[in-house]
């Protein structure tokens, strides 16, 4: 009987091995796996905890192609920022797919924050037509911040723009962020001609209006505060120019029943739309992918950090000459 010890993994380790060159293909290939059903994810398991302004989400995936086993136990505390603490901390058990054994306990904080973005990356990249000269950022907490470092990486945007609800952290992300990024102090101004905009906050109330949208623009909505589709207004989702994509179609049936309930339809994964030539895509349209966060996301993250902890310690050890 093997007596080899599980590894932990701090998030300090994990975030010093996390890329977006490696971690982007990744998540693309989860989404992509996802949709040809080679992954196995049931829904989470979502325990809101209201008293706290809490929640609790269990979310284990099997990926086929990635021989990528593991669960996340993630918490989301809204009242966190008070505290000192992030928002959403996460722990990923990270198993051997052959038998099932625990290989490493992962913090997955970091992972949570930068497989979210890469997602958002991935999504962009597929559903969004034009031109990408103007990001708008709505939201200065980790992910807006995780974001804004992603979007800028993969797709070099001329201009980004950030707007938070309390106008000094916006300032203080673009000081540290550099001369890219832009503090908006007008949501409204911060939004109008984006080519891209991404909805990262706890708002419960629509933080972008339909009348300030530029057609064909695209947005990645993250945010799950009360539910996972406050931030939008309605009227987004009621017009006919506006398509929305999912990261997966089964857990939006449950996690977006209120707006599919009230008549909004899902057009497909993003794993699906990987497939279409982007002609079947009015340039016009205005896209949503509305980012649920996927379990296989996190294992195929997991996986990615721990081959390059492999990595790191196999180069520590070869005999250099
Ligand atoms: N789709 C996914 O896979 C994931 C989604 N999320 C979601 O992303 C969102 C952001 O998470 P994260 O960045 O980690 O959290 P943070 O606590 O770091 O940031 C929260 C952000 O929300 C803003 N905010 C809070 N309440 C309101 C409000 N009433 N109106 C407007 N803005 C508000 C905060 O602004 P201020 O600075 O003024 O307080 C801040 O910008 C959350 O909803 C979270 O659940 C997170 C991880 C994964
Ligand atoms: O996918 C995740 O991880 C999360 N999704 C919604 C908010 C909490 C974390």
């Amino acid at each position: 009987m093997s007596s080899e010890q599980p590894l932990f993994m701090s998030d300090e380790t994990v975030k010093s091995l996390l890329k977006w060159e490696t971690l982007i293909p990744a998540v693309e290939g989860a989404m992509r796996d996802l949709s040809k059903k080679d992954v196995l994810q049931p829904p989470r398991l979502i325990l809101p905890i209201p008293s706290k302004n809490g929640a609790l989400l269990a979310m284990p995936a099997f990926s086929k192609s990635e021989s990528a086993l593991g669960c996340k136990v993630v918490t989301s505390f809204q009242n966190n920022q008070e505290k000192g603490l992030p928002s959403i901390m996460g722990t990923i058990l990270f198993m051997d797919s052959e038998t099932g054994k625990l290989k490493v306990i992962m913090e997955g904080t970091e992972i949570t924050a930068w497989r979210t973005a890469a997602a958002s990356v991935v999504a962009t990249k597929h559903l969004h037509v034009g031109e990408k000269k103007i990001l708008a950022i709505l939201g200065a907490g980790t992910q807006g911040r995780i974001h804004a470092l992603a979007m800028h990486h993969y797709f070099q945007f001329q201009e980004v723009r950030i707007w938070n609800r309390t106008e000094s952290r916006a300032k203080a992300l673009c000081n540290e962020l550099g001369s890219w990024a832009t503090h908006y102090s007008n949501k409204e101004r911060c939004v109008r001609d984006a080519d891209v905009i991404v909805t990262a906050t706890y708002s419960p109330t629509p933080i972008v209006r339909l009348s300030w949208l530029k057609p064909g623009a695209h947005i990645n909505a993250i945010g799950f505060g009360v539910k996972h589709h406050n931030e939008l207004e309605d009227e987004i989702y009621k017009s006919e120019s506006t398509v929305v994509w999912v990261d997966h179609m089964e857990a939006a049936q449950k996690e977006l029943a209120e707006l599919i309930n009230n008549g909004v339809r899902m057009r497909g994964e993003v794993g699906q739309a990987m497939t279409l030539s982007h002609a079947q895509t009015q340039s016009s349209n205005i896209t949503v992918f509305h980012s649920l966060g996927m379990a296989v996301e996190d294992v195929v993250a997991a996986k990615v950090v721990f081959e390059a902890h492999k990595e790191k310690l196999q180069a520590a050890t070869r005999p250099s000459n």
